[in-house]
Protein backbone atom coordinates (compact mmCIF):
# COMPACT_ATOMS: atom_id res chain seq x y z
CA UNK A 1 0.00 0.00 0.00
CA UNK A 2 1.07 3.90 -0.56
CA UNK A 3 0.64 6.29 1.09
CA UNK A 4 -2.09 8.87 0.40
CA UNK A 5 1.06 11.34 -0.24
CA UNK A 6 2.22 9.54 -2.62
CA UNK A 7 -1.20 8.59 -4.44
CA UNK A 8 -1.63 12.17 -4.93
CA UNK A 9 1.67 12.64 -6.53
CA UNK A 10 0.68 9.52 -9.27
CA UNK A 11 -2.72 11.26 -9.91
CA UNK A 12 -0.86 14.52 -10.83
CA UNK A 13 1.24 12.58 -12.78
CA UNK A 14 -1.29 11.11 -14.49
CA UNK A 15 -3.36 14.39 -15.40
CA UNK A 16 -1.68 18.02 -16.90
CA UNK A 17 -3.37 21.29 -17.46
CA UNK A 18 -6.09 21.46 -20.21
CA UNK A 19 -6.26 23.99 -22.83
CA UNK A 20 -8.02 27.12 -22.49
CA UNK A 21 -11.01 29.12 -24.09
CA UNK A 22 -12.53 32.31 -24.45
CA UNK A 23 -16.29 33.30 -21.90
CA UNK A 24 -17.76 36.40 -21.72
CA UNK A 25 -18.25 37.49 -18.32
CA UNK A 26 -21.48 36.25 -17.73
CA UNK A 27 -20.11 33.13 -17.95
CA UNK A 28 -17.02 33.48 -16.23
CA UNK A 29 -17.97 32.60 -12.46
CA UNK A 30 -16.25 30.32 -10.56
CA UNK A 31 -13.72 29.63 -14.00
CA UNK A 32 -10.20 29.80 -13.72
CA UNK A 33 -8.83 32.99 -14.99
CA UNK A 34 -5.92 31.27 -17.51
CA UNK A 35 -4.22 34.64 -18.80
CA UNK A 36 -3.68 37.72 -16.92
CA UNK A 37 -6.67 40.63 -17.54
CA UNK A 38 -5.24 44.21 -18.12
CA UNK A 39 -7.01 47.01 -17.60
CA UNK A 40 -8.06 49.36 -21.12
CA UNK A 41 -8.47 52.30 -19.19
CA UNK A 42 -8.17 54.58 -15.75
CA UNK A 43 -10.54 53.93 -13.10
CA UNK A 44 -12.09 56.49 -12.64
CA UNK A 45 -11.15 58.39 -16.10
CA UNK A 46 -11.47 61.69 -14.74
CA UNK A 47 -11.51 63.30 -10.88
CA UNK A 48 -14.89 62.62 -9.93
CA UNK A 49 -17.21 63.51 -6.93
CA UNK A 50 -17.81 61.26 -4.23
CA UNK A 51 -21.01 63.31 -3.54
CA UNK A 52 -23.85 65.18 -4.18
CA UNK A 53 -23.04 69.00 -3.59
CA UNK A 54 -20.80 72.09 -4.94
CA UNK A 55 -17.83 71.83 -6.48
CA UNK A 56 -15.43 74.82 -5.59
CA UNK A 57 -12.10 76.28 -4.05
CA UNK A 58 -10.94 74.63 -1.22
CA UNK A 59 -8.99 77.80 -0.84
CA UNK A 60 -12.38 79.93 -0.52
CA UNK A 61 -14.03 77.59 2.79
CA UNK A 62 -14.79 79.67 5.20
CA UNK A 63 -17.64 79.14 7.56
CA UNK A 64 -20.98 81.50 5.89
CA UNK A 65 -18.95 81.69 2.72
CA UNK A 66 -21.05 82.57 -0.37
CA UNK A 67 -20.32 81.66 -3.59
CA UNK A 68 -22.19 81.93 -7.46
CA UNK A 69 -22.89 78.83 -8.82
CA UNK A 70 -21.56 78.95 -12.73
CA UNK A 71 -23.42 75.73 -13.73
CA UNK A 72 -24.06 71.66 -12.79
CA UNK A 73 -21.71 68.83 -13.52
CA UNK A 74 -23.56 64.82 -13.69
CA UNK A 75 -22.55 62.18 -13.98
CA UNK A 76 -22.11 61.74 -17.80
CA UNK A 77 -22.32 65.25 -18.37
CA UNK A 78 -19.61 67.07 -17.10
CA UNK A 79 -19.20 71.50 -16.96
CA UNK A 80 -17.04 72.40 -19.41
CA UNK A 81 -15.98 75.88 -17.74
CA UNK A 82 -13.45 76.49 -15.00
CA UNK A 83 -14.52 77.46 -11.44
CA UNK A 84 -12.98 80.66 -10.12
CA UNK A 85 -12.56 82.34 -6.81
CA UNK A 86 -15.77 82.75 -5.11
CA UNK A 87 -17.92 80.55 -7.60
CA UNK A 88 -18.82 77.07 -7.63
CA UNK A 89 -20.41 74.21 -9.50
CA UNK A 90 -23.56 72.83 -8.82
CA UNK A 91 -22.22 68.53 -8.77
CA UNK A 92 -23.52 64.97 -8.66
CA UNK A 93 -22.40 61.64 -7.26
CA UNK A 94 -20.15 60.34 -10.01
CA UNK A 95 -19.97 63.74 -12.12
CA UNK A 96 -16.34 64.93 -13.57
CA UNK A 97 -14.89 67.87 -10.78
CA UNK A 98 -14.77 71.00 -13.24
CA UNK A 99 -11.30 72.85 -13.77
CA UNK A 100 -10.47 75.14 -11.15
CA UNK A 101 -11.94 73.05 -8.06
CA UNK A 102 -10.47 71.00 -5.80
CA UNK A 103 -13.14 70.89 -3.16
CA UNK A 104 -16.93 69.30 -3.37
CA UNK A 105 -18.50 70.46 -0.21
CA UNK A 106 -21.81 68.23 0.34
CA UNK A 107 -25.12 69.72 -0.25
CA UNK A 108 -26.51 68.93 3.88
CA UNK A 109 -23.65 71.47 4.72
CA UNK A 110 -25.50 73.97 2.58
CA UNK A 111 -28.02 77.07 1.93
CA UNK A 112 -28.89 77.26 -2.11
CA UNK A 113 -30.83 80.41 -2.71
CA UNK A 114 -31.66 81.22 -6.68
CA UNK A 115 -28.00 81.14 -8.21
CA UNK A 116 -26.24 81.74 -5.07
CA UNK A 117 -25.04 78.85 -2.19
CA UNK A 118 -24.02 79.76 1.15
CA UNK A 119 -22.01 77.38 3.54
CA UNK A 120 -24.43 76.68 6.63
CA UNK A 121 -22.16 73.51 8.31
CA UNK A 122 -18.59 71.83 9.11
CA UNK A 123 -17.51 71.43 5.57
CA UNK A 124 -15.48 68.29 6.59
CA UNK A 125 -12.04 67.06 6.15
CA UNK A 126 -12.08 64.97 2.78
CA UNK A 127 -12.26 66.89 -0.39
CA UNK A 128 -15.05 64.15 -1.35
CA UNK A 129 -12.69 63.71 -4.90
CA UNK A 130 -11.64 60.46 -6.59
CA UNK A 131 -8.47 60.80 -8.02
CA UNK A 132 -8.51 60.04 -11.50
CA UNK A 133 -6.78 56.46 -11.39
CA UNK A 134 -7.25 55.90 -7.89
CA UNK A 135 -9.14 52.51 -8.39
CA UNK A 136 -6.94 50.90 -11.58
CA UNK A 137 -4.76 52.83 -14.26
CA UNK A 138 -4.67 51.46 -18.15
CA UNK A 139 -1.97 48.42 -18.09
CA UNK A 140 -2.98 47.41 -14.84
CA UNK A 141 -3.23 43.43 -14.96
CA UNK A 142 -4.42 40.75 -13.01
CA UNK A 143 -2.88 38.19 -12.50
CA UNK A 144 -3.43 34.08 -13.54
CA UNK A 145 -4.13 31.51 -12.49
CA UNK A 146 -6.91 32.51 -10.16
CA UNK A 147 -10.87 31.07 -9.36
CA UNK A 148 -12.55 34.08 -11.15
CA UNK A 149 -14.84 35.73 -8.25
CA UNK A 150 -17.86 37.97 -8.62
CA UNK A 151 -16.15 40.54 -7.51
CA UNK A 152 -13.30 39.71 -9.87
CA UNK A 153 -16.34 39.97 -12.85
CA UNK A 154 -17.58 43.71 -11.73
CA UNK A 155 -13.39 44.48 -11.89
CA UNK A 156 -13.33 43.14 -15.30
CA UNK A 157 -16.30 44.68 -16.59
CA UNK A 158 -14.81 48.28 -15.13
CA UNK A 159 -11.72 47.48 -17.01
CA UNK A 160 -13.61 47.78 -20.23
CA UNK A 161 -12.44 43.81 -20.65
CA UNK A 162 -15.63 41.75 -21.96
CA UNK A 163 -14.46 38.59 -22.36
CA UNK A 164 -11.84 36.49 -20.69
CA UNK A 165 -9.52 33.50 -20.85
CA UNK A 166 -10.03 30.59 -19.01
CA UNK A 167 -9.20 26.83 -18.51
CA UNK A 168 -11.40 24.62 -20.15
CA UNK A 169 -13.26 22.73 -17.54
CA UNK A 170 -12.49 19.07 -16.83
CA UNK A 171 -15.37 16.90 -18.51
CA UNK A 172 -15.74 13.83 -15.85
CA UNK A 173 -17.28 10.47 -16.29
CA UNK A 174 -18.88 9.87 -13.36
CA UNK A 175 -19.77 5.99 -13.22
CA UNK A 176 -21.63 4.46 -10.68
CA UNK A 177 -21.67 0.23 -10.09
CA UNK A 178 -23.36 -2.23 -8.81
CA UNK A 179 -26.34 -4.41 -9.17
CA UNK A 180 -27.64 -3.29 -6.10
CA UNK A 181 -27.90 0.24 -7.15
CA UNK A 182 -31.45 2.01 -8.25
CA UNK A 183 -31.59 5.70 -9.08
CA UNK A 184 -32.67 8.63 -6.39
CA UNK A 185 -37.10 8.12 -6.58
CA UNK A 186 -37.14 4.68 -8.69
CA UNK A 187 -38.57 1.91 -6.54
CA UNK A 188 -35.81 -0.03 -5.18
CA UNK A 189 -36.03 -3.96 -4.98
CA UNK A 190 -35.68 -5.54 -1.67
CA UNK A 191 -31.82 -6.22 -1.73
CA UNK A 192 -31.69 -2.86 -3.63
CA UNK A 193 -30.20 0.90 -2.29
CA UNK A 194 -30.41 3.75 -3.69
CA UNK A 195 -27.27 5.47 -5.26
CA UNK A 196 -26.13 8.38 -3.32
CA UNK A 197 -22.57 9.08 -3.61
CA UNK A 198 -22.29 9.37 -7.19
CA UNK A 199 -24.61 12.60 -6.80
CA UNK A 200 -22.72 13.62 -3.97
CA UNK A 201 -19.63 13.63 -6.23
CA UNK A 202 -21.32 15.07 -8.95
CA UNK A 203 -21.93 17.90 -6.70
CA UNK A 204 -18.14 18.47 -5.38
CA UNK A 205 -16.66 18.04 -9.33
CA UNK A 206 -19.22 21.24 -10.12
CA UNK A 207 -18.04 22.97 -6.78
CA UNK A 208 -14.25 22.79 -7.86
CA UNK A 209 -15.04 23.32 -11.38
CA UNK A 210 -15.32 20.49 -12.94
CA UNK A 211 -17.76 19.54 -15.69
CA UNK A 212 -19.13 15.82 -14.57
CA UNK A 213 -21.34 13.52 -16.85
CA UNK A 214 -23.49 11.14 -14.72
CA UNK A 215 -23.39 8.06 -16.54
CA UNK A 216 -26.01 5.37 -16.24
CA UNK A 217 -25.59 2.73 -13.57
CA UNK A 218 -22.89 0.00 -14.57
CA UNK A 219 -23.91 -3.94 -13.57
CA UNK A 220 -21.77 -6.66 -12.16
CA UNK A 221 -20.91 -7.49 -15.27
CA UNK A 222 -17.83 -7.13 -17.73
CA UNK A 223 -20.19 -6.45 -20.81
CA UNK A 224 -22.16 -4.07 -18.52
CA UNK A 225 -19.00 -2.21 -17.19
CA UNK A 226 -17.36 -2.45 -20.46
CA UNK A 227 -20.19 -0.60 -22.23
CA UNK A 228 -19.75 2.02 -19.82
CA UNK A 229 -16.22 2.66 -20.36
CA UNK A 230 -16.79 3.19 -24.25
CA UNK A 231 -19.53 5.40 -23.97
CA UNK A 232 -17.20 7.62 -21.38
CA UNK A 233 -13.37 7.22 -23.40
CA UNK A 234 -13.85 11.09 -24.60
CA UNK A 235 -13.80 12.45 -20.54
CA UNK A 236 -10.48 14.01 -18.97
CA UNK A 237 -11.48 11.61 -16.39
CA UNK A 238 -13.39 8.55 -15.39
CA UNK A 239 -14.36 8.19 -12.22
CA UNK A 240 -15.99 5.20 -11.09
CA UNK A 241 -17.93 4.11 -8.10
CA UNK A 242 -17.26 0.55 -6.23
CA UNK A 243 -16.65 -2.61 -7.66
CA UNK A 244 -12.75 -1.81 -6.51
CA UNK A 245 -12.64 -4.30 -3.74
CA UNK A 246 -11.37 -8.37 -3.59
CA UNK A 247 -15.13 -9.35 -3.76
CA UNK A 248 -16.23 -11.60 -6.59
CA UNK A 249 -18.30 -9.05 -8.15
CA UNK A 250 -15.65 -6.43 -7.93
CA UNK A 251 -15.14 -6.39 -11.46
CA UNK A 252 -13.88 -2.76 -12.29
CA UNK A 253 -10.09 -3.23 -12.48
CA UNK A 254 -10.75 -6.25 -14.54
CA UNK A 255 -13.18 -4.54 -16.90
CA UNK A 256 -10.78 -1.46 -17.35
CA UNK A 257 -7.78 -3.76 -17.74
CA UNK A 258 -9.39 -5.55 -20.59
CA UNK A 259 -10.54 -1.71 -22.20
CA UNK A 260 -6.57 -1.11 -22.22
CA UNK A 261 -6.07 0.50 -18.92
CA UNK A 262 -2.51 0.75 -17.41
CA UNK A 263 -2.54 0.98 -13.66
CA UNK A 264 -0.68 3.11 -12.02
CA UNK A 265 -1.64 2.52 -8.13
CA UNK A 266 -4.11 0.44 -5.95
CA UNK A 267 -4.37 0.54 -2.61
CA UNK A 268 -3.37 3.43 -0.06
CA UNK A 269 -2.88 3.42 3.56
CA UNK A 270 -5.82 5.21 4.59
CA UNK A 271 -8.83 4.95 6.32
CA UNK A 272 -11.05 4.95 4.51
CA UNK A 273 -10.80 4.82 0.83
CA UNK A 274 -8.31 1.60 1.07
CA UNK A 275 -9.18 0.44 -2.24
CA UNK A 276 -8.51 3.37 -4.47
CA UNK A 277 -6.86 2.70 -7.77
CA UNK A 278 -6.08 4.72 -10.71
CA UNK A 279 -4.28 4.60 -14.16
CA UNK A 280 -4.69 5.80 -17.81
CA UNK A 281 -7.64 4.98 -19.86
CA UNK A 282 -6.83 5.65 -23.32
CA UNK A 283 -6.62 10.05 -22.87
CA UNK A 284 -8.63 9.90 -19.80
CA UNK A 285 -7.05 9.67 -16.72
CA UNK A 286 -8.86 6.96 -14.60
CA UNK A 287 -9.67 6.70 -10.63
CA UNK A 288 -11.08 3.95 -9.39
CA UNK A 289 -13.22 4.89 -6.02
CA UNK A 290 -14.22 2.60 -3.28
CA UNK A 291 -17.85 2.22 -3.22
CA UNK A 292 -18.63 2.63 0.49
CA UNK A 293 -20.54 5.85 0.48
CA UNK A 294 -18.04 7.81 2.78
CA UNK A 295 -15.15 6.25 2.10
CA UNK A 296 -16.18 7.38 -2.09
CA UNK A 297 -17.09 11.44 -0.49
CA UNK A 298 -13.35 11.48 1.59
CA UNK A 299 -11.79 10.20 -1.31
CA UNK A 300 -13.55 12.60 -3.59
CA UNK A 301 -12.02 15.77 -1.16
CA UNK A 302 -8.53 14.11 -0.55
CA UNK A 303 -7.72 13.24 -4.26
CA UNK A 304 -10.35 14.31 -6.55
CA UNK A 305 -10.51 17.82 -5.94
CA UNK A 306 -6.82 18.68 -6.63
CA UNK A 307 -6.87 16.36 -9.49
CA UNK A 308 -9.69 19.02 -10.95
CA UNK A 309 -7.18 22.07 -9.43
CA UNK A 310 -4.20 20.88 -10.94
CA UNK A 311 -6.20 20.21 -14.63
CA UNK A 312 -7.54 23.81 -14.09
CA UNK A 313 -4.13 25.13 -14.10
CA UNK A 314 -4.37 26.11 -10.40
CA UNK A 315 -1.22 24.12 -9.27
CA UNK A 316 -0.67 20.17 -7.72
CA UNK A 317 -0.78 20.50 -3.96
CA UNK A 318 -3.17 18.87 -2.05
CA UNK A 319 -6.04 19.65 0.31
CA UNK A 320 -4.63 22.60 2.64
CA UNK A 321 -5.28 21.39 6.12
CA UNK A 322 -6.23 23.63 9.25
CA UNK A 323 -4.88 23.13 12.78
CA UNK A 324 -7.35 23.06 15.76
CA UNK A 325 -6.68 21.72 19.82
CA UNK A 326 -8.75 18.46 20.54
CA UNK A 327 -11.69 18.56 22.57
CA UNK A 328 -11.25 15.55 24.16
CA UNK A 329 -8.79 12.51 24.39
CA UNK A 330 -8.35 10.27 21.49
CA UNK A 331 -6.69 7.01 21.11
CA UNK A 332 -3.64 6.30 18.68
CA UNK A 333 -4.45 5.45 15.44
CA UNK A 334 -3.18 2.17 13.46
CA UNK A 335 -1.08 2.20 9.99
CA UNK A 336 -3.58 4.13 7.98
CA UNK A 337 -3.90 7.64 7.53
CA UNK A 338 -7.41 8.04 9.00
CA UNK A 339 -9.60 10.66 7.84
CA UNK A 340 -11.98 11.16 11.20
CA UNK A 341 -15.88 12.52 10.23
CA UNK A 342 -15.52 15.38 13.01
CA UNK A 343 -17.22 18.39 14.23
CA UNK A 344 -15.58 22.00 15.78
CA UNK A 345 -17.59 23.31 18.18
CA UNK A 346 -18.00 27.21 19.22
CA UNK A 347 -14.68 27.40 21.06
CA UNK A 348 -12.67 26.10 17.89
CA UNK A 349 -12.21 22.68 19.56
CA UNK A 350 -12.36 19.42 17.45
CA UNK A 351 -13.96 16.18 18.48
CA UNK A 352 -14.11 13.18 16.04
CA UNK A 353 -17.78 11.43 15.78
CA UNK A 354 -17.85 8.09 17.78
CA UNK A 355 -19.42 6.22 15.03
CA UNK A 356 -16.60 6.33 11.94
CA UNK A 357 -18.09 3.04 9.91
CA UNK A 358 -17.45 4.69 6.29
CA UNK A 359 -21.27 3.51 5.11
CA UNK A 360 -22.47 6.61 7.66
CA UNK A 361 -24.19 9.37 5.64
CA UNK A 362 -25.78 10.99 8.19
CA UNK A 363 -22.80 11.42 10.27
CA UNK A 364 -20.55 12.56 7.25
CA UNK A 365 -23.33 15.50 6.23
CA UNK A 366 -23.32 16.00 10.27
CA UNK A 367 -19.94 16.68 10.24
CA UNK A 368 -17.66 19.77 9.81
CA UNK A 369 -14.10 18.96 9.57
CA UNK A 370 -12.16 15.35 8.72
CA UNK A 371 -9.66 15.65 11.37
CA UNK A 372 -6.41 13.95 10.20
CA UNK A 373 -4.79 11.50 11.91
CA UNK A 374 -1.20 10.56 10.69
CA UNK A 375 -0.39 6.43 10.39
CA UNK A 376 0.48 5.30 13.77
CA UNK A 377 -0.11 8.58 15.39
CA UNK A 378 0.12 8.27 19.58
CA UNK A 379 -2.81 8.95 22.06
CA UNK A 380 -3.55 12.77 22.00
CA UNK A 381 -4.67 14.63 24.52
CA UNK A 382 -7.98 17.38 24.84
CA UNK A 383 -6.28 20.34 24.16
CA UNK A 384 -3.45 19.29 21.77
CA UNK A 385 -2.99 20.85 18.24
CA UNK A 386 -4.41 18.34 15.46
CA UNK A 387 -4.75 18.97 11.64
CA UNK A 388 -7.95 18.85 10.10
CA UNK A 389 -9.40 19.73 6.95
CA UNK A 390 -12.38 21.56 7.01
CA UNK A 391 -15.71 20.36 4.67
N1 LIG B 1 -12.35 -8.92 2.22
C1 LIG B 1 -12.32 -7.59 2.11
N2 LIG B 1 -13.46 -6.94 1.99
C2 LIG B 1 -13.45 -5.59 1.89
C3 LIG B 1 -12.25 -4.89 1.96
C4 LIG B 1 -11.04 -5.61 2.08
O1 LIG B 1 -9.94 -5.06 2.15
N3 LIG B 1 -11.13 -6.97 2.14
N4 LIG B 1 -12.27 -3.53 1.92
C5 LIG B 1 -13.48 -2.91 2.42
C6 LIG B 1 -13.42 -1.52 2.17
S1 LIG B 1 -12.31 -0.63 3.10
C7 LIG B 1 -14.23 -0.88 1.30
S2 LIG B 1 -14.19 0.82 1.16
C8 LIG B 1 -15.17 -1.60 0.47
C9 LIG B 1 -15.07 -1.06 -0.96
O2 LIG B 1 -15.62 -1.94 -1.80
P1 LIG B 1 -15.94 -1.66 -3.31
O3 LIG B 1 -15.24 -0.46 -3.82
O4 LIG B 1 -15.73 -2.92 -4.03
O5 LIG B 1 -17.45 -1.25 -3.26
P2 LIG B 1 -18.74 -2.15 -3.39
O6 LIG B 1 -18.47 -3.46 -2.82
O7 LIG B 1 -19.21 -2.04 -4.76
O8 LIG B 1 -19.67 -1.33 -2.44
C10 LIG B 1 -19.41 -1.14 -1.08
C11 LIG B 1 -20.67 -0.61 -0.42
O9 LIG B 1 -20.98 0.66 -0.99
C12 LIG B 1 -22.27 0.64 -1.57
N5 LIG B 1 -22.25 1.46 -2.80
C13 LIG B 1 -21.54 1.22 -3.89
N6 LIG B 1 -21.77 2.17 -4.82
C14 LIG B 1 -22.65 3.02 -4.27
C15 LIG B 1 -23.29 4.20 -4.73
N7 LIG B 1 -23.05 4.73 -5.94
N8 LIG B 1 -24.13 4.84 -3.90
C16 LIG B 1 -24.38 4.33 -2.64
N9 LIG B 1 -23.80 3.21 -2.17
C17 LIG B 1 -22.97 2.56 -2.97
C18 LIG B 1 -22.53 -0.80 -1.87
O10 LIG B 1 -23.89 -1.10 -1.94
C19 LIG B 1 -21.86 -1.48 -0.68
O11 LIG B 1 -22.71 -1.44 0.44
O12 LIG B 1 -14.94 -2.98 0.51
C20 LIG B 1 -14.74 -3.52 1.84
N10 LIG B 1 -14.64 -4.92 1.74
O1 LIG C 1 -11.56 2.17 3.01
MO1 LIG C 1 -13.05 1.52 3.28
O2 LIG C 1 -13.07 2.90 2.44
O3 LIG C 1 -12.35 1.82 4.92
O4 LIG C 1 -14.51 1.80 4.03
Amino acid sequence: MISVAEALDHLFALTAPLGTEEVPLTRAANRTLAAPVTARRNQPPFAASAMDGYALRAADLAPGATFDVIGEAAAGRGFAGTVAAGQAVRIFTGAPVPDGADHVVIQEDTTARGFQVTLTGEYGEGANIRAAGGDFREGDTISAPRVISPADIALFAAMNVPRVTVTRRPTVALIPTGDELVQPGETPGPDQIVASNSYGLHALLEAAGAAPRLMPIARDRIDSLEMIFSLARDADLILTIGGASVGDHDLVAQAAQGQGMEQSFYKVAMRPGKPLMAGRLGNAAMIGLPGNPVSAMVCGHIFVVPVIRHMLGLGAAPVPRLSAPLAQDIPANGPREHYMRARLDQTGAIAPDTRQDSALLSVLSGASALLVRAPDAPAARAGEPVPYIPL
